[in-house]
């Protein structure tokens, strides 16, 4: 039987992450995946994201930026061929990267016989460690009509844009796919449960881009939900809670994502996992000592995104090699929404820093006046600085601006390393650009 160091069970970021430090100790690895090399970031997340939302700014800014009379549409078809060959690209360097680091590599369904043996097609393998990286799924919604129903990942594949769409869910995902679909000419409709959109965001920044959207053309409808949707000549056809009846060509859903648990034998291995996913301590070990778990899988309490699962791969990998004696430390949360325009947020978030008033102190700064944004016609760029009223340091900041996660990043390394100010005007960079701007900001 092939026995192993250490055995993946997911070729995901997370997975990689793992699999890829660990084989950097020497460690002989393998990783098995059932579906597609790269996971849902490169698959059905990040990657095809990014490369829809680059069409959708290009033509939102293609008037302002230019003063051309009209602006060209975008081509779907063609840039959806560009996407998957973006994609397969990718996946493909996913892989060979595992192989040309001679890391073992199996395709297919991997379920525990015990704890130290796994099962792929029929074959049996054994290993030392196990590290289970195996994501996660979209929440489903359960009502009459819900198989015509898609998920997000289908809109980030998709051939063909919906003329009339609706998105359920107001999250992350749900304003990457209403700015991509508006942009790109669809009538976009979203639902959301509740009254409330981006959660952990400032709720300033949020209804600055609700209107933005709205101006748009993006309908939002707050506190309803679809009770029905039924096949029509004319499209589908959904009933909300309100009452309201509405016909669109697509359902796609957002409502957040649910942990890969099942058909992986944990029972057999004595992995106990629970509506939040496998149950890990603080060295993201299982109830089973000898199995881990990383990423969107694990029930860590930390927001379920691509740099987490990454890190803590890397971290397992490193603490494998010996047993691990340190807890993992995160580093500071910094994120952003691939909305257009972005909202971005690193370290404290407003919504903390309004909670904590006697700690910290909040700085709002217009951009808009700088040359990076008006030369980009961003004329609502703003950002917002959360400052630590003993320390006096900034120790967090949120932006709402077309490039958002650039400035953000900056930000947070300056954040994570705490410079002073002086420390900033110190920093010798090239000039006029978004780095620069630095100097401005940190005053
Ligand atoms: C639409 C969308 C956009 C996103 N955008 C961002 C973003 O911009 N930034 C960000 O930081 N995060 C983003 N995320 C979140 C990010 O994609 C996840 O946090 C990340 O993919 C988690 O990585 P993972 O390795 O834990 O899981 P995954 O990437 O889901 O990988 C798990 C892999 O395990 C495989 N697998 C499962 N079970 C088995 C089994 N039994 N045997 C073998 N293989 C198995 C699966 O096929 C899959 O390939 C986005 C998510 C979505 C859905
Ligand atoms: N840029 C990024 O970093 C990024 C991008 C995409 C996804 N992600 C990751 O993927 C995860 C999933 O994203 P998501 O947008 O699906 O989840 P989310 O948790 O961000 O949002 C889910 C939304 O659905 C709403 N909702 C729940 N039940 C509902 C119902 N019955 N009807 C209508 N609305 C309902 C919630 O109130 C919430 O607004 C995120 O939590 C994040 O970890 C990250």
């Amino acid at each position: 039987m092939p026995t192993f160091d250490l055995i993946v069970i997911g070729g995901g970021v997370g997975g990689a992450g793992a699999a890829i430090k660990a084989r950097s100790h020497g460690q002989k690895v393998a990783v098995i995946e059932q579906r597609d090399w790269g996971g849902t970031t490169v698959n059905r997340g990040s990657t095809p994201k990014k490369v829809l939302l680059a069409a959708a700014e290009a033509h939102r800014h293609f008037q302002p930026q230019t003063f051309a009379a009209t602006t060209p549409a975008i081509d779907w078809p063609r840039l959806a061929a560009y996407r998957d060959t973006v994609v397969a690209q990718t996946q493909t360097r996913f892989k060979q990267r595992f192989q040309q680091q001679g890391i073992f590599t199996y395709e297919g369904h991997a379920e525990f016989v015990d704890a130290q043996t796994i099962s792929v097609n029929g074959q049996f393998l054994t290993a030392t460690n196990f590290v289970l990286a195996t994501g996660a799924h979209p929440v489903e919604l359960a009502f009459p009509g819900n198989e015509f129903v898609q998920h997000s990942g289908s809109f980030f594949r998709s051939e063909r844009l919906p003329k009339r769409l609706t998105i359920l869910g107001a999250g992350i995902i749900a304003f990457a796919m209403a700015s991509i679909a508006s942009e790109a000419g669809a009538k976009v409709t979203l639902l959301q449960h509740d009254a409330v959109a981006l959660r952990a965001y400032d709720p300033e920044f949020v209804g600055l881009l609700l209107a933005d959207l709205g101006k748009r053309g993006v309908d939002f409808q707050f506190n309803d939900e679809l009770t029905t949707l039924t096949m029509t000549a004319n499209g589908l056809q959904g009933t909300t809670r309100q009452g309201t009846t509405f016909i669109t060509d697509a359902v796609y859903t957002a409502l957040g994502r649910a942990a890969n648990v099942g058909d992986l034998g944990l029972a057999n291995a004595g992995v106990a996992f629970n509506r939040q996913g496998i149950q890990v301590n603080s060295r993201l070990q299982t109830t089973q000592p000898n199995i881990y778990a990383v990423g969107d899988c694990a029930a860590a309490n930390v927001p379920k995104l691509a740099n987490y699962a990454i890190y803590q791969g890397k971290y397992l990998g490193d603490s494998l090699t010996a047993t691990p004696t340190f807890p993992i430390k995160y580093p500071l949360p910094v994120s952003a929404v691939f909305s257009l325009p972005r909202l971005a947020q690193a370290g404290v978030t407003v919504l903390q820093a309004q909670a904590q008033s006697a700690k910290y102190q909040l700085k709002a700064i217009p951009l808009a006046q700088w040359l990076t944004y008006q030369r980009e016609h961003d004329d609502q760029a703003r950002l917002k600085l959360i400052i630590n009223r003993q320390s006096q340091l900034v120790v967090g900041a949120e932006v709402y601006s077309y490039s958002a996660d650039e400035l953000i990043n900056y930000l947070a390394i300056l954040i994570q390393r705490q410079l002073s100010v002086a420390q900033v005007h110190e920093l010798f960079l090239a000039y006029p650009s978004t780095a620069t701007d630095l100097y401005g900001i940190w005053i």
